[in-house]
């Protein structure tokens, strides 16, 4: 018998979560089962009415167990943002007849960055295994896959606190490589120390520029602290955990953190209250998206520099009803004060819409390149009041 006052009833709770594990299993095998039904039925994966309806359900069953109905709601909204991103999975494997069992990953590492939690998470959706590719910048993330050294390559695009990421963005002008997928994390920085120390001892932070931006403002707050930029927010953590002084801390991940035994001083430290960084996933064949779920399509167009032709180009989208979700614009490498521009849109490539669109564009412009279309993989929430 242990002499621990918890340990009989840690070993209930113990068992009752193994149950919940074995259940949502369960579910998720069911939800998959919905999935085969709705790919021969043509039926759409996301039918909100009915997650609404099950919500208020299981919130007004919760009362009678006395179980808060925000914890309730909270709680199944996760496990139906699952369910609907397994069942796309699928759906995308039947699509494309392309299940890999075992893929290889670009991303920016080592190991701990919020780029390779990116590619664990996106791995653990769509294949057995994961290898792990972990590069030094951006460009040979890009590389990797172009000479067939990874698969896929998992880059930020944009950051809901600093915007987006430039580098990427001009990479993506001279790739031949497709984009085959999103995720959107939550991006939560953390000051991280390798000994036990508090804020007035420190003296200098590492980490990774774009964190730096995206956190200005608790910085501000310590004018005195020195910035020390480094590859990675990884590399940020692996030169912490070396260093092992009071004075040095890393701005990172908090189960990046965990990798490199660091221990959390602060949290929750970026500029915007929900930090989200959206992943794109580029790979060498284009993929195509079923037809019953929310697709995005991504096209990288040259207007001429006439008055207006930016204008005349969007009016093409409106006329065809295309919603434009996002359009950045970057400077063409080697022709000074011309643009290049990015357009994201809530469309499906193979609709009527966007082909009569793209035939629209093409005269209109100097140049229109598909860069992908791909599951729009942001599952917004239903509400219930
Ligand atoms: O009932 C369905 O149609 C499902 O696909 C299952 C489920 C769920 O997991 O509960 C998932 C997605 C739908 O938006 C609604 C509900």
């Amino acid at each position: 018998m242990s002499d621990n006052p918890l340990s009989g009833l840690r070993e209930r709770i113990t068992a009752l979560d193994l149950k919940l594990l074995e259940l949502l299993a369960e579910r998720r095998d069911l939800a998959l089962d919905v999935a085969r039904t709705k790919q021969s039925t043509h039926l759409p994966i996301r039918d909100k009415e009915r997650e609404r309806d099950l919500l208020k359900r299981l919130v007004e069953e919760g009362k009678n167990h006395r179980l808060d109905g925000h914890y309730i709601t909270r709680l199944f909204q996760i496990i139906i943002e699952d369910s609907v991103l397994t069942q796309q999975a699928l759906l995308q494997q039947y699509v494309n007849q392309d299940k890999l069992s075992s893929a290889r990953i670009a991303f920016l590492g080592p190991k701990g960055t919020y780029s390779h939690l990116a590619a664990r998470q996106y791995a653990a959706r769509h294949f057995d295994t994961l290898v792990e590719c972990g590069c030094n910048k951006f460009d040979d993330i890009f590389r990797q896959v172009e000479i067939g050294q990874a698969d896929y390559g998992i880059l930020p695009i944009e950051n809901t606190s600093s915007g987006s990421i430039n580098e990427v963005y001009d990479l993506l002008q001279s790739t031949n490589l497709f984009i085959v997928g999103e995720l959107t994390n939550p991006i939560n920085h953390c000051l991280l120390s390798s000994v036990d120390t508090d804020l007035s001892q420190i003296e200098v932070v590492y980490s990774h520029p774009q964190p730096f931006q995206q956190c200005s403002q608790y910085l501000n707050g310590f004018p005195d602290w020195k910035i020390e930029y480094c590859e990675s927010t990884s590399a940020a953590m692996e030169k912490v955990a070396s260093l092992k002084s009071p004075k040095a801390v890393a701005l990172g991940s908090e189960p990046g953190g965990a990798l490199y035994n660091l221990q959390v001083l602060e949290h929750s430290l970026a500029n915007q209250k929900d930090n989200i960084t959206r992943f794109i996933v580029v790979a060498r064949k284009p993929v195509e998206v079923a037809p019953q779920i929310p697709a995005k399509t991504t096209i990288i167009m040259a207007t001429g520099q006439q008055s207006g032709a930016l204008v005349e180009a969007l009016l093409v989208l409106r006329k065809h009803d295309v919603v434009m979700t996002k359009l950045e614009s970057r400077p063409i490498n080697g022709n000074p004060w011309e643009e290049m521009f990015y357009i994201d849109m809530q469309v499906n490539l193979e609709s009527e819409s966007m082909q009569k669109a793209l035939e629209d564009l093409t005269p209109i412009t100097r140049s229109v390149k598909v860069l992908g279309c791909y599951p729009s993989e942001t599952v917004v929430p239903v509400k219930v009041n």
